[in-house]
Protein backbone atom coordinates (compact mmCIF):
# COMPACT_ATOMS: atom_id res chain seq x y z
CA UNK A 1 0.00 0.00 0.00
CA UNK A 2 1.33 2.94 -0.89
CA UNK A 3 -1.33 5.72 -0.25
CA UNK A 4 -1.98 8.45 2.33
CA UNK A 5 -3.72 6.62 5.59
CA UNK A 6 -5.04 8.19 8.49
CA UNK A 7 -6.06 5.55 11.69
CA UNK A 8 -7.91 6.74 14.37
CA UNK A 9 -8.83 5.05 17.91
CA UNK A 10 -12.22 6.52 19.28
CA UNK A 11 -11.75 5.11 22.55
CA UNK A 12 -15.76 6.19 23.45
CA UNK A 13 -16.80 6.05 27.10
CA UNK A 14 -14.06 4.09 28.02
CA UNK A 15 -10.28 4.41 29.62
CA UNK A 16 -9.41 5.17 33.30
CA UNK A 17 -5.92 6.42 34.31
CA UNK A 18 -4.17 2.63 32.98
CA UNK A 19 -4.67 2.99 29.45
CA UNK A 20 -2.50 5.51 29.58
CA UNK A 21 -0.35 2.96 29.01
CA UNK A 22 -1.71 1.55 25.89
CA UNK A 23 -1.71 5.59 24.63
CA UNK A 24 2.43 5.21 25.39
CA UNK A 25 2.24 2.40 23.10
CA UNK A 26 0.30 3.22 20.17
CA UNK A 27 2.93 6.23 20.22
CA UNK A 28 6.18 3.90 19.51
CA UNK A 29 4.13 2.41 17.07
CA UNK A 30 3.23 5.21 15.44
CA UNK A 31 6.77 6.79 15.54
CA UNK A 32 7.79 3.13 13.96
CA UNK A 33 4.83 3.60 11.45
CA UNK A 34 5.91 5.12 7.61
CA UNK A 35 5.94 8.73 6.57
CA UNK A 36 2.48 8.11 4.74
CA UNK A 37 0.33 6.51 8.02
CA UNK A 38 -0.82 8.52 10.59
CA UNK A 39 -2.11 7.56 13.78
CA UNK A 40 -4.52 8.85 16.13
CA UNK A 41 -6.13 8.40 19.37
CA UNK A 42 -9.49 10.04 20.77
CA UNK A 43 -9.20 9.05 24.30
CA UNK A 44 -12.54 10.64 27.12
CA UNK A 45 -11.87 14.42 27.96
CA UNK A 46 -10.68 13.22 31.20
CA UNK A 47 -7.38 11.53 29.69
CA UNK A 48 -6.77 14.14 26.78
CA UNK A 49 -4.09 15.77 28.74
CA UNK A 50 -2.27 13.21 30.13
CA UNK A 51 -2.54 11.40 26.55
CA UNK A 52 -0.95 14.63 25.22
CA UNK A 53 2.02 14.07 27.96
CA UNK A 54 2.28 10.44 26.96
CA UNK A 55 2.45 11.07 23.50
CA UNK A 56 4.79 13.82 23.87
CA UNK A 57 7.52 13.61 21.49
CA UNK A 58 5.76 11.51 18.87
CA UNK A 59 3.83 11.20 15.91
CA UNK A 60 1.01 10.60 17.68
CA UNK A 61 -2.27 12.79 17.44
CA UNK A 62 -4.76 13.36 19.98
CA UNK A 63 -7.93 14.63 19.43
CA UNK A 64 -11.06 14.58 21.10
CA UNK A 65 -14.69 12.94 20.58
CA UNK A 66 -16.86 15.95 20.08
CA UNK A 67 -16.40 18.93 20.40
CA UNK A 68 -19.42 22.06 20.93
CA UNK A 69 -20.21 24.47 18.30
CA UNK A 70 -19.86 27.16 20.47
CA UNK A 71 -16.14 28.62 21.57
CA UNK A 72 -17.67 29.14 25.37
CA UNK A 73 -20.54 29.41 27.11
CA UNK A 74 -23.30 28.50 29.50
CA UNK A 75 -23.26 24.94 28.41
CA UNK A 76 -22.97 22.82 31.09
CA UNK A 77 -21.05 19.93 30.39
CA UNK A 78 -20.26 20.59 27.20
CA UNK A 79 -16.13 20.86 26.07
CA UNK A 80 -15.20 23.36 23.12
CA UNK A 81 -12.89 23.16 20.06
CA UNK A 82 -11.37 25.80 21.76
CA UNK A 83 -10.72 24.08 24.56
CA UNK A 84 -9.47 20.93 22.42
CA UNK A 85 -7.23 23.19 20.70
CA UNK A 86 -5.90 24.93 24.19
CA UNK A 87 -4.85 21.25 24.83
CA UNK A 88 -2.65 20.69 22.39
CA UNK A 89 -5.28 18.16 20.23
CA UNK A 90 -5.04 17.99 16.44
CA UNK A 91 -8.41 16.72 15.65
CA UNK A 92 -12.26 16.30 16.93
CA UNK A 93 -15.17 13.41 16.07
CA UNK A 94 -18.13 15.41 15.13
CA UNK A 95 -21.13 13.79 13.42
CA UNK A 96 -20.81 9.78 15.25
CA UNK A 97 -23.39 8.21 14.94
CA UNK A 98 -23.58 7.51 18.85
CA UNK A 99 -24.04 11.20 19.60
CA UNK A 100 -26.72 11.89 16.29
CA UNK A 101 -28.83 9.00 17.98
CA UNK A 102 -27.75 9.44 22.21
CA UNK A 103 -27.86 13.75 21.37
CA UNK A 104 -30.02 14.12 18.63
CA UNK A 105 -27.50 15.96 16.69
CA UNK A 106 -28.81 16.81 13.33
CA UNK A 107 -26.84 17.52 10.36
CA UNK A 108 -26.67 21.27 10.77
CA UNK A 109 -25.74 20.73 14.32
CA UNK A 110 -22.72 18.80 13.00
CA UNK A 111 -21.76 21.20 10.35
CA UNK A 112 -21.70 23.45 13.28
CA UNK A 113 -19.62 21.90 14.89
CA UNK A 114 -17.15 20.69 12.22
CA UNK A 115 -16.84 24.72 11.53
CA UNK A 116 -15.87 25.30 14.86
CA UNK A 117 -13.42 22.55 15.20
CA UNK A 118 -12.03 23.75 12.17
CA UNK A 119 -12.35 27.53 13.23
CA UNK A 120 -9.94 26.62 15.78
CA UNK A 121 -7.64 25.33 13.94
CA UNK A 122 -8.47 21.44 14.49
CA UNK A 123 -9.27 18.89 12.19
CA UNK A 124 -12.88 17.74 11.56
CA UNK A 125 -13.44 13.90 11.12
CA UNK A 126 -16.87 14.01 9.75
CA UNK A 127 -18.47 10.67 10.28
CA UNK A 128 -21.54 9.59 8.72
CA UNK A 129 -23.33 5.92 8.11
CA UNK A 130 -26.73 4.44 7.25
CA UNK A 131 -28.65 2.21 9.37
CA UNK A 132 -30.04 -1.32 8.47
CA UNK A 133 -33.15 -0.94 7.42
CA UNK A 134 -31.76 1.80 5.30
CA UNK A 135 -29.34 -0.23 3.38
CA UNK A 136 -31.84 -2.91 3.17
CA UNK A 137 -34.09 -0.62 1.88
CA UNK A 138 -31.53 0.25 -1.05
CA UNK A 139 -31.50 4.23 0.18
CA UNK A 140 -28.07 3.63 1.13
CA UNK A 141 -26.29 5.95 -1.00
CA UNK A 142 -28.77 8.74 -0.78
CA UNK A 143 -28.89 9.06 2.92
CA UNK A 144 -25.27 9.09 3.40
CA UNK A 145 -25.50 11.36 0.59
CA UNK A 146 -27.75 13.77 1.93
CA UNK A 147 -26.15 13.62 5.39
CA UNK A 148 -22.69 14.88 3.18
CA UNK A 149 -24.44 17.71 2.33
CA UNK A 150 -26.04 18.79 5.26
CA UNK A 151 -22.78 18.33 7.34
CA UNK A 152 -19.86 19.40 5.43
CA UNK A 153 -18.60 22.64 6.64
CA UNK A 154 -17.79 25.87 4.78
CA UNK A 155 -14.55 25.77 5.84
CA UNK A 156 -10.97 24.85 4.23
CA UNK A 157 -11.40 21.32 2.63
CA UNK A 158 -7.83 20.22 3.90
CA UNK A 159 -9.44 20.29 7.35
CA UNK A 160 -11.71 17.55 6.59
CA UNK A 161 -11.50 13.91 6.95
CA UNK A 162 -14.61 12.16 6.42
CA UNK A 163 -15.61 8.66 8.87
CA UNK A 164 -17.88 6.49 6.71
CA UNK A 165 -19.42 4.32 9.45
CA UNK A 166 -22.33 2.27 8.59
CA UNK A 167 -24.42 1.83 11.84
CA UNK A 168 -24.89 -1.94 11.97
CA UNK A 169 -21.35 -2.29 11.51
CA UNK A 170 -20.47 -0.20 14.58
CA UNK A 171 -19.45 -2.91 17.59
CA UNK A 172 -21.38 -5.86 16.21
CA UNK A 173 -18.37 -7.77 14.40
CA UNK A 174 -20.65 -7.31 11.43
CA UNK A 175 -18.65 -5.18 7.96
CA UNK A 176 -19.79 -4.26 4.99
CA UNK A 177 -18.26 -6.70 1.94
CA UNK A 178 -15.46 -4.52 0.32
CA UNK A 179 -17.31 -4.38 -2.83
CA UNK A 180 -20.04 -2.38 -0.81
CA UNK A 181 -17.06 0.13 0.99
CA UNK A 182 -15.63 0.63 -2.66
CA UNK A 183 -19.07 1.67 -3.71
CA UNK A 184 -19.86 3.83 -0.72
CA UNK A 185 -16.71 5.72 -0.87
CA UNK A 186 -17.03 6.16 -4.39
CA UNK A 187 -19.84 8.19 -3.74
CA UNK A 188 -18.60 10.40 -1.30
CA UNK A 189 -15.20 10.71 -3.43
CA UNK A 190 -17.81 12.14 -6.19
CA UNK A 191 -19.71 14.32 -3.17
CA UNK A 192 -16.68 16.04 -2.59
CA UNK A 193 -15.11 16.82 -5.40
CA UNK A 194 -18.90 17.95 -6.42
CA UNK A 195 -18.69 20.04 -2.91
CA UNK A 196 -15.14 21.45 -2.99
CA UNK A 197 -13.77 20.90 -6.31
CA UNK A 198 -9.92 18.72 -6.94
CA UNK A 199 -9.57 19.99 -3.34
CA UNK A 200 -11.71 17.49 -2.34
CA UNK A 201 -9.99 14.46 -3.72
CA UNK A 202 -7.53 15.08 -1.62
CA UNK A 203 -9.68 14.48 1.41
CA UNK A 204 -9.37 11.12 3.57
CA UNK A 205 -12.31 9.04 4.08
CA UNK A 206 -12.01 6.96 6.71
CA UNK A 207 -13.77 3.44 7.23
CA UNK A 208 -15.14 2.52 10.53
CA UNK A 209 -17.40 0.24 12.14
CA UNK A 210 -16.23 -3.25 13.78
CA UNK A 211 -12.56 -2.78 11.62
CA UNK A 212 -9.96 -5.50 13.46
CA UNK A 213 -6.74 -6.77 12.83
CA UNK A 214 -7.98 -9.88 10.69
CA UNK A 215 -9.91 -8.21 8.45
CA UNK A 216 -8.08 -4.30 8.26
CA UNK A 217 -5.74 -5.35 5.64
CA UNK A 218 -9.06 -6.08 2.93
CA UNK A 219 -10.95 -2.87 3.81
CA UNK A 220 -7.54 -0.45 3.15
CA UNK A 221 -7.07 -2.07 0.13
CA UNK A 222 -10.21 -0.39 -1.24
CA UNK A 223 -9.02 2.12 -3.32
CA UNK A 224 -11.24 5.07 -1.73
CA UNK A 225 -9.95 3.88 1.75
CA UNK A 226 -7.90 5.99 3.31
CA UNK A 227 -7.89 4.71 6.48
CA UNK A 228 -9.96 3.61 9.70
CA UNK A 229 -11.56 5.13 12.76
CA UNK A 230 -11.33 2.05 15.04
CA UNK A 231 -13.68 1.75 18.44
CA UNK A 232 -13.24 -1.59 20.22
CA UNK A 233 -10.01 -2.79 18.66
CA UNK A 234 -8.57 0.68 19.56
CA UNK A 235 -8.72 0.27 23.27
CA UNK A 236 -5.34 -2.23 23.52
CA UNK A 237 -2.10 -1.83 21.57
CA UNK A 238 -2.38 -5.43 20.75
CA UNK A 239 -5.16 -5.02 18.65
CA UNK A 240 -4.45 -1.37 17.45
CA UNK A 241 -1.06 -2.23 16.10
CA UNK A 242 -1.73 -4.86 13.53
CA UNK A 243 -4.23 -2.59 12.28
CA UNK A 244 -1.50 0.15 12.16
CA UNK A 245 0.51 -2.28 10.71
CA UNK A 246 -1.84 -3.18 7.91
CA UNK A 247 -2.21 0.45 6.68
O1 LIG B 1 -15.83 5.37 16.03
C1 LIG B 1 -15.69 4.15 15.89
C2 LIG B 1 -16.73 3.32 15.42
O2 LIG B 1 -17.97 3.62 15.99
C3 LIG B 1 -16.44 1.88 15.29
O3 LIG B 1 -16.56 1.17 16.49
P1 LIG B 1 -16.16 -0.37 16.53
O4 LIG B 1 -14.80 -0.45 15.88
O5 LIG B 1 -16.15 -0.73 17.95
O6 LIG B 1 -17.19 -1.09 15.72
Amino acid sequence: MDKPMLVAGNWKMNGLQAALAEVEAIARAADGAPSRVEVAVAPPFTLIARAKDAAAGSRLRIGGQDCHANPSGAHTGCISATMLADLGCDFAIVGHSERRTDNGETDAIVKAKATAAIGAGLRAILCVGETEAERDAGRHLDVVGAQLVGSLPDADPASVVIAYEPVWAIGTGRTPRASDVDEMHSAIRARLVARYGEEGRGILILYGGSVKPSNAAELFAVPEVGGALVGGASLKAADFLPIIAAA
